[in-house]
């Protein structure tokens, strides 16, 4: 059995991920943290995991995370810095679900995330954990930067327009739709039922920190730096995000839904939709899919990509065990079977 810690198990995607995890075959989740709740039994804070063993929260301490074979962070920025050299040096492997390892450019990081880079030395080993991009380098990995909910969504939807050259780069854009939960549990005002019900509003239009996440991604993909324009919006919804993008045709003559359907064909959890499908958040809810479908409008060159996922699995902890499967030559689907949950 793998033995695997989660720093960070009171958060959304820290219980998450422990709920994928008590239920996957091969791991033993061993170490679950926490800073203010440490000596709790987990069912006194998640009464839905009662009966799923004898885990007790502890404050997160490196000895017992160094008795891990994976250790997974899902944490605020900057935490992973400051432990994951450690844990490596230990021959821990290690998972970070923050943004502390995805920019490769330790200035561009700092930039956006307000902190100077706590660990630039580990950069060049980190893998930026998209399996349908990076699967080989994956396997071969100890240390993986899961990436971010809103560049998960965004990044599978344009990739095959890039891949294959067929959309103008510099005239990218992705408006996309995220439920509360990717706000993360820790209070505050905007996550306020009062605030977040009843409501629907656009942020950070000026600039994302996922802007710069997915523009790493998408230009090594391109082979150029695309123009994209990203508008994230909050929906009162738990889970889920939606993201249409749109971009301008440069080759006439593309059968789009072939091409999806050929660059996923073997991806186990990218889904493309048949011809005119509409993907839905309810229909990915609880599951590690993304689901997509291509349009063009009334046959012009205009093409609309939807992409479907939930925040907390595909878009984080889901991706986090499918990295670990890989990792730990496992079957890159185990312990995330499961089906959507309606409604
Ligand atoms: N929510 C989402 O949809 C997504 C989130 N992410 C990223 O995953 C990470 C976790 O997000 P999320 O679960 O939403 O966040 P939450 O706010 O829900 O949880 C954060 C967790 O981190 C712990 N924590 C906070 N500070 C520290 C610290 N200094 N040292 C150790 N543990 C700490 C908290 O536990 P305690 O206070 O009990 O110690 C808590 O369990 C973030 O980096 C986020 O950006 C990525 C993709 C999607
Ligand atoms: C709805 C909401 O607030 N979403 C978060 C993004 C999710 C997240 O946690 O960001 P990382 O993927 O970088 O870790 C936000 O916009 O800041």
């Amino acid at each position: 059995m793998i033995r695997a810690g989660i720093v960070g198990a009171t958060g959304y995607t820290g219980v998450e991920l422990l709920r994928l995890l008590l239920a996957h075959p091969r791991v033993e989740p061993a170490v679950i943290t926490s800073r203010g709740n440490a000596g709790e039994p987990l069912e006194s804070l998640f009464p839905n995991l009662r009966g799923q063993g004898a885990l007790v929260f502890q404050a997160p301490d490196a000895d017992a995370l160094g008795d891990c074979d994976v250790v997974f962070f899902a944490t605020p920025h900057g935490v992973a810095h400051a432990m994951a050299g450690d844990l490596l040096a230990r021959g821990t492997r290690v998972i970070d679900l923050s943004a502390d390892f995805r920019i490769k450019d330790p200035h561009l990081w700092s930039r956006w995330y307000g902190q100077p880079h706590g660990a630039p030395e580990l950069l060049d080993e980190a893998v930026y954990g998209l399996p349908e991009i990076h699967r080989a380098r994956i396997t071969q990995a100890r240390l993986i930067a899961v990436p971010g909910c809103y560049p998960t969504a965004v990044t599978l939807g344009f990739l095959p327009l890039l891949e294959q050259g067929v959309v103008d780069p510099a005239r990218l854009v992705a408006d996309a739709k995220s439920g509360v939960s990717g706000a993360g549990r820790k209070a505050q005002v905007g996550s306020l039922l009062c605030e977040a019900s009843e409501n629907f509003k656009a942020y950070a239009v000026p600039g994302h920190r996922h802007l710069p996440e997915i523009l790493q991604t998408l230009s090594a993909v391109a082979g150029q730096s695309p123009g994209l324009t990203f508008v994230p919006h909050l929906v009162p919804m738990i889970r889920g995000i939606l993201a249409s993008l749109y971009a301008t045709l440069t080759h006439a003559d593309t059968d789009l839904q072939a091409l999806y359907e050929a660059r996923y064909a073997g991806e186990p959890f990218v889904d493309v939709l048949p011809a005119g499908g509409h993907p839905e958040t309810r229909s990915v809810r609880g599951t590690n899919l993304c689901r997509l479908a291509v349009h063009r409008p009334g046959g012009g060159d205009t093409v609309v990509v939807l992409s479907a996922i939930d925040n907390l699995v595909k878009g984080a902890s889901g991706q986090a065990v499918q990295n670990m499967n890989l990792m730990f030559g496992l079957p890159e689907t185990l312990g995330l079977e499961s089906i959507a949950v309606l409604p």
